[in-house]
């Protein structure tokens, strides 16, 4: 492989993050020189003990924060001090997210969340969207409840919803926060599986925050984190 081309399957990319959360005697230096990439096709996980910063990690990675200090690109762009303006194009148009608590629409059906961010990024009429979503619903286990709204659904089938509706703009990068937290055995492989190998048939790159030692040793990189830092174990 061409250097070049190597260049190029890294989709994401962070170097030196520093964050600092809280005010006065309570702020907290959270991320401390995070450096960290990702390239297409390959499935990440981010381990650690609780409240060694991952979630905050990921959310600098997914531009729903900025950094007090570092530098970020996301497929090629450099991020970090971009216009709000941009970087909620660059998130729409690049990212996919699978968080425990970024929850779906409830009141709405299956198909109208996986619509959701189609709709944001206009580029698709009404009727490709409908059809895209469908098909997304159907690979996730779901081509019968497209119609049912998400209060009618369970936590597994809400989840890969979720899944679903992270696929929907064709992200270079998938991130997920704890994505098979709140799921018993069964579902959390179902949800796991779905979006390894969706991902990987579309040569996204899956980064994800996980407490749960067996899907880590399912990824393809173990990435662990102590005090705000990448450690080698
Ligand atoms: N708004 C805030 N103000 C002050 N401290 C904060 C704030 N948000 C998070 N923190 C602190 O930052 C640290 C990192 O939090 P973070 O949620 O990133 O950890 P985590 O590794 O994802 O933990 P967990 O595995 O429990 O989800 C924690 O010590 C947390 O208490």
């Amino acid at each position: 492989m061409s250097a070049k081309s190597m260049q190029s399957d890294i989709v994401l990319r962070c170097e030196g993050m520093h964050r600092y959360l809280g005010e006065g005697e309570g702020r907290v230096h959270v991320l401390r020189g995070v450096s960290f990439e990702a390239k297409r096709g390959n499935v990440y996980a981010i381990v650690g003990p609780s409240g060694c910063g991952k979630s905050t990690l990921l959310y600098q990675l997914g531009l729903l924060d900025q950094p007090d200090d570092g530098r970020i690109w996301l497929a090629g762009e450099l991020m970090s001090n971009s216009s709000d303006q941009a970087r909620t194009a660059a998130r729409n148009r690049h990212l996919g997210f699978v968080f425990q608590f970024h929850f779906l629409m409830l009141e709405f059906s299956a198909l109208e969340n996986v619509m959701m961010p189609m709709r944001k990024q206009g580029r698709l009429s009404a009727a490709e969207m409908e059809a895209r979503a469908t098909s997304l619903l159907t690979s996730v286990g779901l081509a019968d409840k497209t119609h049912r709204l998400g209060t009618q659904l369970s936590g597994g089938e809400q989840q890969r919803v979720a899944v679903a509706r992270a696929l929907a703009n064709e992200p270079s990068v998938i991130l997920a926060d704890e994505p098979t937290g709140n799921l018993d055995q069964k579902n959390s492989d179902m949800v796991f599986n779905l979006l390894t190998s969706l991902a990987k048939e579309n040569g996204q790159a899956i980064v994800l925050v996980t407490h749960n030692p067996d899907i880590a040793k399912r990824c393809d990189f173990v990435r662990p984190m102590r005090d705000g830092e990448f450690v080698t174990d």
